[in-house]
Formats: C-alpha cells, sequence, structure tokens
C-alpha cells in the first residue's frame, strides 16, 4: 500500500469519527432539549450547536424581542447556542416568574466575557444568587437605603443648581451639561470628589472607559463566547475579546483600589467630606465577608450603574418636552403655582408637584433605559408555570430576559403604549408586583434596582428643576429656517448596547423668565460655595 493510500485512508477514518461525534451530539442536544417550554418566535426549530442565535440581532435586539412578542406571544423561548432564554413581554408573567417565585429566578447566567473574564463574577451585577451577593447587596444599603439617600441629598441638590446655571450659560451643550451632572453628583456621593470636566477629570475617564466596555459587551447575542464558552480558552492572542477584558479587569481594579485609597488618605488628614466610600471605610469591620477587591469595587458600582441610567433618562426626558409643549406647559402651570419663580423647587414639593411626578414615571416608561430590564435573571430549578390555560416548563439554568421595550409596550397594559401621556400616571394605577410605581423599569423581585429610590430622588430634583427653569423647544434650522424635529424612534434615534440613550440633539432651551435666571445666577454662586470641599483632588 503506497503512503498516498494509507494517509487517505486514515483521514477518511478520521472524517467519520468527527462526522459520528457531530451526529452524536445533534442528536442529544435534540433529545435533551425539554419539551413543553414557551414556544419558539415562529416555531422555528433551533439549529444545532446555534439554536436561535442566528436569528438574534446583534444590534437593539430588544426591537426584534418586540415584534416576536407581539407576533408569537408574551413568553417565548430562543435558544443562545444549547442555553435556552426565555423572552417576557407581559408584566405579569415577569411578576409571577422573577417576584412570586423569586427563590427559584434571582440568579444571573454565566457571562463568560462580561463575568468570567472581565469581573471573574465578583461584582453584585453579576453575582450567583447566594451568600456572596447578598454581602454585596448589604454593603450598598451604605448608599441606597432611603435614609443614606438622605445625606446624600445636598450634594445632589447643589450639583444641580449648577446643571441649571451651566444651561443657563451654554444651552447648546446641554447634552453633555446632563452627563457631566450625573456623573459628578455620583462620583461626589461615592468618593467625596466632584466631576468638573468629563474630557478632563481622570478619575471619571477610567471609570468610564470600563463601564462603556461593559455595556458594549454585554448585550445579548453579541458575544460568541456566550454560545460557545470554550472560546475562552483560546490564548489571548488569538482572542481579542478575551485579552481585553482581561486588560480592562487590572486597569479596573487598580483604578478602584486608588480611588477608594485617596478617600482613606483624607480620612486621616480630616479632610474627606461625607462619601460612601468614606461610611464603608468607617465600618469597614461590618464587611467580614468582602475582601479588599469586593470591598474597593462596591463605591465604583453606583458609578456603573447610576451614571448612565440617570443621565439617559434625562435625555430622554428633554426629548419627550421638545416634542409635548402642551406637557411642558401643564407642568410649567403646576411649578408656577406651588413653587414661584423666587426659589427653586425642593423636596418638601414632592407631593404637590404630581403632574411632574407623573412626568417622570412616563418618561421611565416610555423610554426605559434599561431596554432589555437590565441584566437578564437565571433560573436555580425546574419550575412549570401556567399561562392562559397553558402549562409551560423552565428548566433549571434558563437565562429571564423581561424585555422592557415589549412590556412597556404592552396593549394590554397601556393604552397607545408609543404615546408620551404623563395623565396615565395621574391617580392609582393598577400593575402588578411593584403596585404604585405602575412600571417595570427598575426590574423584578430580589434583584430589582437596590439603587431605585437614589434614582429616584435625583431624577424628581433634576427633572423638576430643569421644567422650572426653562422652556425646551425645537431647535430652528440656520439655513433653511426649518424647525428640526429630533428622532425619538427606538430604532433610528436611540443608540444601541445594553443601555440605550437618544442621539445627541440641537433643540432651543430658554429661560423662562428674568425673575428664574437671578434665581439661577443666585443659588448657582452658593453652590460652588458649598462644593469646594469636594474639589480635593490628589491626582
Ligand atoms: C434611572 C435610573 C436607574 C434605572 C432605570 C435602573 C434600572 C435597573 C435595572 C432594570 C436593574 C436590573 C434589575 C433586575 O435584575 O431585576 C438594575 C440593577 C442594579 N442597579 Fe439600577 N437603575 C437605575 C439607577 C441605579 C442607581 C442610581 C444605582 C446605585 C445607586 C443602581 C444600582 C444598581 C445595582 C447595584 C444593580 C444590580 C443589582 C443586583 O444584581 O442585585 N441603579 N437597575
Amino acid at each position: 500500500m503506497s503512503l498516498y493510500t494509507t494517509v487517505a485512508k486514515f483521514a477518511l477514518q478520521a472524517l467519520g469519527v468527527v462526522v459520528v461525534a457531530l451526529l452524536t451530539s445533534i442528536i442529544t442536544q435534540e433529545l435533551r432539549r425539554p419539551k413543553n417550554m414557551p414556544p419558539t418566535p415562529g416555531n422555528k426549530r433551533p439549529l444545532p450547536f446555534f439554536g436561535n442565535k442566528l436569528d438574534i440581532p446583534k444590534e437593539k435586539s430588544w426591537i426584534a424581542f418586540r415584534k416576536w412578542n407581539e407576533e408569537y406571544g408574551p413568553v417565548l423561548t430562543v435558544w443562545n447556542g444549547t442555553t435556552p432564554t426565555i423572552l417576557i413581554g407581559d408584566p405579569e408573567i415577569a411578576v409571577e416568574l422573577m417576584e412570586k417565585r423569586s427563590t427559584k429566578y434571582s440568579s444571573r447566567p454565566r457571562f463568560v466575557v462580561a463575568g468570567d473574564l472581565l469581573t471573574e463574577n465578583r461584582t453584585i451585577l453579576f453575582a450567583p444568587y447566594g451568600e456572596r451577593w447578598r454581602a454585596y447587596r448589604k454593603a450598598l444599603h451604605l448608599a441606597t437605603m432611603p435614609k443614606s439617600v438622605d445625606t446624600y441629598r445636598p450634594v445632589m441638590e447643589m450639583e444641580g443648581k449648577v446643571l441649571a446655571h451651566d444651561i443657563l450659560s451654554k444651552p447648546e451643550d446641554w447634552y453633555n451639561l446632563i452627563y457631566r451632572y450625573t456623573a459628578s453628583s455620583v462620583v461626589a456621593i461615592a468618593y467625596g470628589r466632584r466631576v468638573l470636566d468629563i474630557h478632563t477629570d481622570g478619575a471619571y475617564q477610567k471609570l468610564a472607559r470600563n463601564i462603556d466596555f461593559l455595556t458594549s459587551i454585554n448585550v445579548p447575542g453579541a458575544q460568541w463566547h456566550e454560545t460557545f464558552p470554550a472560546l475562552r480558552f483560546l490564548p489571548s492572542f488569538m482572542n481579542p475579546i478575551k485579552k481585553a477584558a482581561i486588560n480592562f479587569r487590572e486597569q479596573g481594579r487598580a483604578n478602584l483600589r486608588s480611588l477608594v485609597q485617596e478617600v482613606q488618605t483624607k480620612i486621616q488628614q480630616g479632610i474627606a467630606p461625607h462619601s460612601y466610600a468614606k461610611l464603608l471605610l468607617e465600618n469597614r469591620e461590618k464587611y467580614p465577608e468582602l475582601d479588599d477587591m469586593e470591598f474597593n469595587g462596591a463605591p465604583g458600582s453606583l458609578f456603573g450603574a447610576g451614571v448612565d441610567t440617570t443621565s439617559a433618562t434625562l435625555q430622554s426626558l428633554v426629548l419627550a418636552l421638545v416634542l409635548h409643549p402642551e406637557v411642558q406647559r401643564q407642568a410649567h402651570e403646576e411649578l408656577d403655582r406651588v413653587v414661584g419663580s423666587g426659589r427653586s423647587p425642593h423636596w418638601d414639593d414632592e407631593e404637590k408637584l404630581v403632574y411632574v411626578q407623573a412626568i417622570i414615571k412616563e418618561i421611565l416608561r416610555w423610554r426605559p433605559v434599561a431596554i432589555l430590564g437590565g441584566t437578564p435573571h437565571a433560573s436555580t430549578e425546574d419550575d412549570i408555570f401556567e399561562w392562559e390555560g397553558r402549562q409551560y416548563f423552565i428548566p433549571k439554568g434558563a437565562i429571564i430576559l423581561g424585555n422592557l421595550w415589549s412590556i412597556h409596550m404592552n396593549p394590554k397594559t397601556y393604552e397607545d403604549p408609543e404615546e408620551f401621556k404623563p395623565e396615565r400616571f395621574l391617580g392609582d394605577r393598577q400593575y402588578p408586583g411593584t403596585g404604585t410605581k405602575g412600571h417595570s423599569s427598575f426590574g423584578w423581585g430580589r434583584r430589582i434596582c437596590p439603587g431605585a429610590y437614589f434614582a429616584e430622588r435625583s431624577l424628581y430634583l433634576t427633572a423638576t428643576r430643569l421644567l422650572w427653569a426653562f422652556n425646551f423647544s425645537k431647535a430652528v434650522h440656520p439655513i433653511t429656517g426649518n424647525e428640526i424635529t429630533p428622532d425619538a424612534s427606538m430604532e433610528t434615534g436611540y443608540t444601541s448596547g445594553f443601555n440605550t440613550r437618544p442621539h445627541p440633539f440641537p433643540c432651543k432651551i430658554e429661560v423662562r423668565n428674568n425673575e428664574i435666571r437671578e434665581t439661577i445666577e443666585r443659588e448657582a454662586k452658593d453652590a460652588w460655595q458649598d462644593l469646594k470641599i469636594f474639589e480635593n483632588f490628589y491626582d
């Protein structure tokens, strides 16, 4: 037998083994797929190995998910490789699973890039349900429980006064000014240091770089590593996303460590202003479960979870106001009646500002920033639930995704869901689960956003101040003289990624009267003075 024939025979045999192994694996996968699960979109058969992965768009998957929920039903299964994702498009189903059965549905799925590689799952967001996650959550209480949040209100208020002055001076830069305001209040609360300029502040830039990376990768269907976890074992030089995740992890940890060390030094020097990191350090012994790396990460989680979300919600508010002058008119009428022009709104006005509160809730519903319901939940036990006379099986390890773009646009729950109508939140609304809030923007059950109270206080203060101070309307094109209508469509006017925000757009912002202008100028002067203690930087 010639060498050629021997090699050909061997190759054929090897090919045969591979084909048999593939067929066995496909058959096993098929046999293992549990029956009676919620249907796939259009009852489409998932492909071996890939599942429905090829049907999930890499960008703005929430749009496809909503279409599927509308066409094929409020609870569906989409297979990402061999892992099922249960897509929920109805608030009652979300509550039935993630709140009423929260002992089974409060974990997180495995994220290969964001979890295993970037954070080693040692952050609250990706931690599986259990003791460690409880310890992370307990440490956050010093920042997020109502009593704690109330101690941070002065910072939010002072930064809000500066924001009003900034917009008065440079209205065309409103989009970035809102972002700077949010970043500065959160960083001041977390570490006792302001962010004066997002383009030059080193600490801010390092924090933001990490979050930008995280939000860009943490999107269903975007990473092949999630479909084929074994890819994580490919060495970094052949695996650019792994290399990037490990670099970001190391740089991020060094940055979080140096920010906490700065607070420690200031405490020793007696010059540390009130901050979450300061409180944590002063109570270090109460968190023995957390090692230093995890402990340093706690104040950072405020930045990770609070800046993008709050600023995007405020930017959506401006968009809605520009498009809805009648809503502004009603809000202005309420603010003139309750507050007047000689002072800006404060906490005690909240109960009387019912229309403004309804606007804030409607913004959270109409353009929810955590559009996919935040990080999905994962089930830790097999379960069966009944919906409209049918029983559905959900296996242990399934990913549970409450797509807010389906849930908040569900006409069964909200009449004319596409319309921006704050009136729907005047008076009591029947809404499953979270009850009085009337929307699901902060998630569900045990994983519900721990920063919800923090965010609501911050949104109330800022939205009220912006509405009190300014009139927002369409910009006029400098050449054509035509009004420019901003694009509010989620398909074309909003960013992709894990959180979504409107693309920057021009608008006209005018102070409402001279007395308000004088109040803004006077209050900003006091705020700058009081904020000086947060301007002690070591870098
Ligand atoms: C408009 C503002 C905000 C929105 C819409 C929002 C929304 C959400 C959502 C939808 C989740 C996922 C909930 C779930 O898994 O069921 C979440 C989780 C989380 N949020 Fe927020 N959030 C906001 C602001 C904040 C702020 C200001 C903080 C910190 C002070 C914060 C801290 C967190 C943390 C730490 C988690 C992870 C909780 C866990 O996995 O146990 N959020 N948020």
